[in-house]
C-alpha cells in the first residue's frame, strides 16, 4: 500500500472515530436494571466497533512514515486500547461471566469471528527489540556458563558390544525385508504364467479389441475430467486450498518486504526528526526565551494584583451571605425534614429502589478526544503534496516546541512538589539489578521462555453462545473465548507502558482447566508477544531455595523488585492450588508450599497501573485450594473447558498441517472431530506425533492419511495421560467419560468463586422470574 492508501485508511477512521465518540455521552447516563439486554447490546456494539479502529490505527501506525503523524497515530492507537480494555471490563460486569455471548451483535453489525480477534499493535515487539534481543543475550549468556554439568549429565553411554548388536539387528532387519518383498514378487510371476498356461490366451477379433481398449481408455478420461471438475468445483466454494497458492505466497512475501522497507525508512525520517527537534528547541530558547520569561513575568504579577481586589471583595460578600443564610436554614430545616420523612415513606410503600446500570467515567476518552482534535485541526486537510518525501512539517514543530520551552521556564518560577507516595522497604540496597537478575538465573527462578505466538493458540468460535443463552443453557467458553481473554487481560496490558497506565489495574489472571488445555502454553505466549521475562514461581520450582520464612520473603521480594525494574515481566505459578491447600498431603509436605502466600499476597498489593508486572497462576485441581484466598490473590478466573467440536475441527487440521502435511479429501476431520469429543488439545496434539512418524510421512505421496489412522493413538493418548496423573477411581472408565467428570468437577468449582457465584445467582433470579410471569398468565387464563 502506498502513503496515499494509508492516510486514506486514516481519514476514514476518524470518521467511525467521530461517530463511536458521539454514542460515548449518551452511554454514561444510568439505565433502568430492566433494560439490561439493551444496554448490553449497546456495550457490545461499541466494544466491537473499538476493535476493528484498533486494527485500523494499529496497521497505520505500522506503516505511516511522517514522525510527527505516527507520534499523534501513537497516542490514539494506545488511547483506543485502552477503551477496549475498558468496554471489557463493562461488559463483565453487565454480563456476570468473563466471556459474554457476542454472537448475535457479531451478526447484526454484519461482522465475522475473524472481527472479534484482539490485535496485538506490531509496536510491541518492533519497538522494544534491541532491549529484548540484549536481555535474551545476558540470559543466554549466563545459561551458557551453567550448561556443561546438565548436558554432560544428560549423555546416556552406550557399551561398543551393544551397539555392534543393535546394528547387526537392524542390518539384519533390513535384509530380511528385502529378500521377503523379493520372493514376493517371483511368487506372483509364477502364479500368472501358471494361469496364462491353464486358461489359454483368450482370442479377440480386431473389432472387440478395439472396443475394448476405447472403453478403457474412455472410462479413464471421464474419470479424470470429473474428479477435475469436482476439485475446481471445491477450490471455488474455498472447501480446498488453490493450487496457485505458491503465487499467493510469493505476493505475500513482497508486501511483506515493502512494509520492512517503509519500517526503514521510518527509522531514517524519526532520527532526523529527533536531530530537528534538538535544534528547534535550542533555537527557541535562545531567541524567543527571554521575551517569554519577561511576559511571563508581567502576566503573574497582573494576576496577583487581581486576585488580591477579587479576594477582598468575594471575603465582604461571603460574610453577608453567611448571616442571611444562617436565618434561612433555620426556617428550612422545619421543612425539609417533614418532606424527607414523606419521601422515604413512599419508596417503602413502592417495595424496592429500581436498581441502575451505569458505565464507569473513561480515563481514555479524554486522550482519544484530544487526538481526535489534533487530527482535525493540523492534519485533516494538509495536502500530501506539502510532504512527498514524508517530511516533518517545521512550522507544527516549532509550534509544539515553543509550547514546550514555555512549560520549562513557568516550572523554572514554580518550586516542584514533593510527591506523597510511600516507598516499600528495598531488602536489597547495596546489589545491582544485574547481580540480582544472575542469581534469579541461577537458582532457576528465571527462566528462558519458548517462543510461541498467541495465533497459534488454535481454536474456533462459539457459534452457539445466544442460541444457548436463549435456551437457559450457560454458554461455555470457547478456546477462541480463552485466547482473546488472554490477549485483553494480558497481552496489551503488558505490551505498552501507556496502556497499562489508562486501563483498568488486573494484577493476576488463574487460569483453571484440565491437564493438556495450553495453559503454560499461553503463558509463553503472553512472554513471546510482549517480550517479558518468566519468573517461575511454582512450589515445585522452589524446593530447597532460599529456606525459612526469611528465605521466603527475599526470594519474593528480589523477584518483584527485578520484576518491576526490566518489565514487562510475567511472574507464573503453576500448580497454583498448592499455595492454598486446605490441607497439604504427605508427598507435598517438604516442600512447604503455602510458604510464600503471604509475601505473595502482600507484594502483588504494591503493583500500581504502570507497572507491568503479572501474575499467572495455572492449576488443573482448585478444588484442592482454600478457595477465598486463591481468588484474592487471582482477581481474574479464566475457565478453560475441553474444546468443542469446532474447535476441534480447527485443531485437527492446524496440527496436521503444522507437521508439513496437508490435508486431502481422503482424511475425513470431521469424523476425527468427533470421535475426539472429550479429549484435551493436548492429547490431540500427542496422537497425531505420534502418528505421523518419519516412516509414515515418506509414505504419504503413495498412502494418503485416512482418519482411522489416527484412532488408536487417541486412545493410547487419553489413557496413558489418565494413568500417568488421573484421579484413581475413575480410571476403570473409558477415558471420555473419567475426563467428563473430572470437568464437571471444574465448573461447579467455578461457580463458587465470586464471579461464578454472582452468575449463578443471576440466572436462577431470571428463571424465577419468568416462572412467576408464567404462573401469573395462567391464573389470568382460568
Ligand atoms: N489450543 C491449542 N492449540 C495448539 N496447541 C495446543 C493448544 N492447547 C494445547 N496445545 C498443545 O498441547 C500441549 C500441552 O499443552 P500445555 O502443556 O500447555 O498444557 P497444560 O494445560 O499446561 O497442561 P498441564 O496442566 O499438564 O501442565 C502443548 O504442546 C501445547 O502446545
Amino acid at each position: 500500500m502506498s502513503e496515499g492508501a494509508y492516510q486514506r485508511l486514516w481519514e476514514s477512521s476518524h470518521v467511525i472515530l467521530q461517530e463511536l465518540l458521539d454514542q460515548e455521552q449518551p452511554l454514561l447516563e444510568p439505565v433502568p436494571y430492566r433494560e439490561r439486554q439493551s444496554f448490553q447490546y449497546r456495550l457490545a456494539s461499541l466494544y466491537l466497533h473499538y476493535l476493528g479502529l484498533l486494527r485500523r490505527f494499529d496497521t497505520v501506525y505500522d506503516q505511516m512514515v511522517q514522525p510527527q503523524k505516527r507520534r499523534l497515530l501513537r497516542r490514539l492507537l494506545d488511547g483506543v486500547a485502552g477503551r477496549v480494555l475498558e468496554l471489557k471490563d463493562e461488559l463483565v460486569r453487565a454480563d456476570l461471566c468473563e466471556n459474554p455471548c457476542l454472537d448475535r451483535v457479531l451478526q447484526n453489525l454484519k461482522l465475522t469471528p475473524a472481527d472479534l480477534e484482539v490485535p496485538i499493535p506490531k509496536y510491541f515487539l518492533l519497538e522494544q527489540s534491541t532491549a529484548v534481543r540484549e536481555r535474551g543475550l545476558i540470559l543466554a549468556k549466563i545459561l551458557s556458563r551453567l550448561e556443561p554439568e546438565s548436558s554432560q549429565k544428560s549423555f546416556i553411554g552406550m557399551h561398543r558390544t551393544e551397539a555392534i548388536i543393535l546394528v547387526q539387528k537392524a542390518e539384519r532387519a533390513r535384509q530380511g525385508r528385502l529378500r521377503a518383498t523379493f520372493m514376493r514378487e517371483i511368487r506372483r510371476d509364477e502364479e500368472q504364467d501358471r494361469r496364462i498356461r491353464e486358461d489359454g490366451w483368450h482370442k479377440f477379433s480386431q473389432c472387440q479389441a478395439a472396443v475394448t481398449i476405447q472403453k478403457v481408455w474412455k472410462g479413464y478420461l471421464q474419470r479424470k475430467r470429473t474428479q477435475q471438475d469436482r476439485r475446481t468445483e471445491m477450490e471455488f466454494i474455498g472447501m480446498l486450498p488453490s493450487p496457485n497458492q505458491v503465487e499467493h505466497l510469493s505476493i505475500i512475501s513482497q508486501a511483506c518486504l515493502w512494509e520492512d522497507v517503509r519500517r526503514l525508512r521510518q527509522v531514517e525520517k524519526e532520527e532526523e526528526f529527533q536531530a530537528a527537534m534538538v535544534k528547534a528547541h535550542d533555537s527557541l530558547a535562545e531567541t524567543e526565551g527571554p521575551d517569554m520569561k519577561e511576559k511571563m513575568k508581567e502576566q503573574i504579577r497582573q494576576w496577583f494584583i487581581e486576585c488580591q481586589s477579587v479576594r477582598m471583595e468575594l471575603e465582604m460578600q461571603v460574610q453577608e451571605n453567611k448571616k442571611k443564610e444562617q436565618e434561612k436554614s433555620k426556617e428550612k430545616g422545619k421543612d425539609e425534614k417533614k418532606k424527607n420523612k414523606k419521601g422515604k415513606e413512599e419508596k417503602a410503600k413502592k417495595g424496592e429502589v429500581d436498581a441502575v446500570l451505569q458505565v464507569l467515567p473513561s480515563k481514555c476518552i479524554p486522550m482519544i478526544s484530544a487526538g481526535h482534535e489534533e487530527y482535525l485541526n493540523t492534519w485533516k486537510n494538509q495536502c500530501e503534496s506539502i510532504h512527498p518525501s514524508q517530511n516533518y512539517d517545521s512550522e507544527t514543530l516549532r509550534e509544539e516546541k515553543r509550547k514546550e520551552v514555555e512549560l520549562e521556564i513557568r516550572i523554572q518560577k514554580t518550586p516542584g512538589k514533593k510527591t506523597g507516595k510511600k516507598k516499600e522497604k528495598d531488602l536489597t540496597p547495596n546489589r545491582s539489578v544485574e547481580s540480582l537478575y544472575e542469581e534469579l538465573v541461577i537458582s532457576g527462578l528465571l527462566r528462558k521462555s519458548e517462543s510461541v505466538a498467541l495465533k497459534d493458540y488454535v481454536g474456533d468460535f462459539q457459534y452457539l453462545g445466544s442460541a444457548l443463552s436463549l435456551a437457559k443453557k450457560l454458554p461455555t467458553p470457547s478456546l477462541f473465548d480463552i485466547r482473546q481473554n488472554v490477549a485483553l487481560y494480558a497481552v496489551l496490558r503488558l505490551g505498552s507502558p501507556d496502556i497499562h497506565a489508562m486501563a483498568p489495574l488486573i494484577r493476576s489472571i488463574l487460569l483453571v482447566g484440565p491437564s493438556g488445555m495450553g495453559k503454560k502454553m499461553l503463558v509463553k505466549a503472553v512472554c513471546t508477544e510482549t517480550g517479558a521475562n518468566l519468573f517461575d514461581l511454582s512450589p515445585g520450582n522452589l524446593l530447597g531455595k532460599y529456606p525459612g520464612r526469611n528465605g521466603a520473603q527475599m526470594m519474593v521480594h528480589i523477584v518483584f523488585k527485578v520484576a518491576r525494574l526490566l518489565q514487562p515481566s510475567v511472574i507464573w505459578i503453576g500448580n497454583a492450588e498448592k499455595n492454598f491447600y486446605k490441607k497439604i498431603p504427605k508427598e507435598d509436605r517438604e516442600m512447604d508450599p503455602k510458604r510464600i502466600k503471604k509475601d505473595l499476597t502482600k507484594a502483588l498489593r504494591l503493583l500500581t497501573p504502570g507497572d507491568r508486572v503479572m501474575l499467572i497462576g495455572t492449576t488443573s485441581q482448585p478444588q484442592l485450594a482454600e478457595i477465598r484466598g486463591l481468588c484474592r490473590v487471582y482477581e481474574r478466573i479464566l475457565f478453560m473447558p475441553r474444546p468443542d467440536y469446532a474447535s476441534r475441527c480447527v485443531l485437527w487440521k492446524r496440527m496436521i498441517e503444522a507437521r508439513g502435511v496437508q490435508p486431502t479429501q481422503h482424511l475425513d476431520i470431521s469424523a476425527l472431530a468427533k470421535v475426539s469429543d472429550g479429549y484435551t488439545p493436548g492429547h490431540i496434539l500427542q496422537a497425531i506425533q505420534s502418528m505421523l512418524s518419519e516412516r509414515r510421512l515418506l509414505q504419504l505421496s503413495k498412502r494418503p492419511l485416512v482418519a482411522c489412522e489416527f484412532l488408536g493413538q487417541l486412545a493410547e493418548a487419553g489413557s496413558s495421560i489418565q494413568g500417568g496423573g488421573g484421579v484413581p477411581e475413575e480410571s476403570v472408565h473409558p477415558p471420555r467419560m473419567a475426563l467428563g467428570a473430572q470437568e464437571r468437577g471444574l465448573q461447579d468449582w467455578y461457580f463458587k468463586t465470586p464471579l461464578g457465584k454472582k452468575s449463578v445467582k443471576h440466572r436462577m433470579d431470571q428463571l424465577e422470574a419468568e416462572e412467576a410471569k408464567l404462573a401469573k398468565e395462567k391464573k389470568k387464563r382460568k
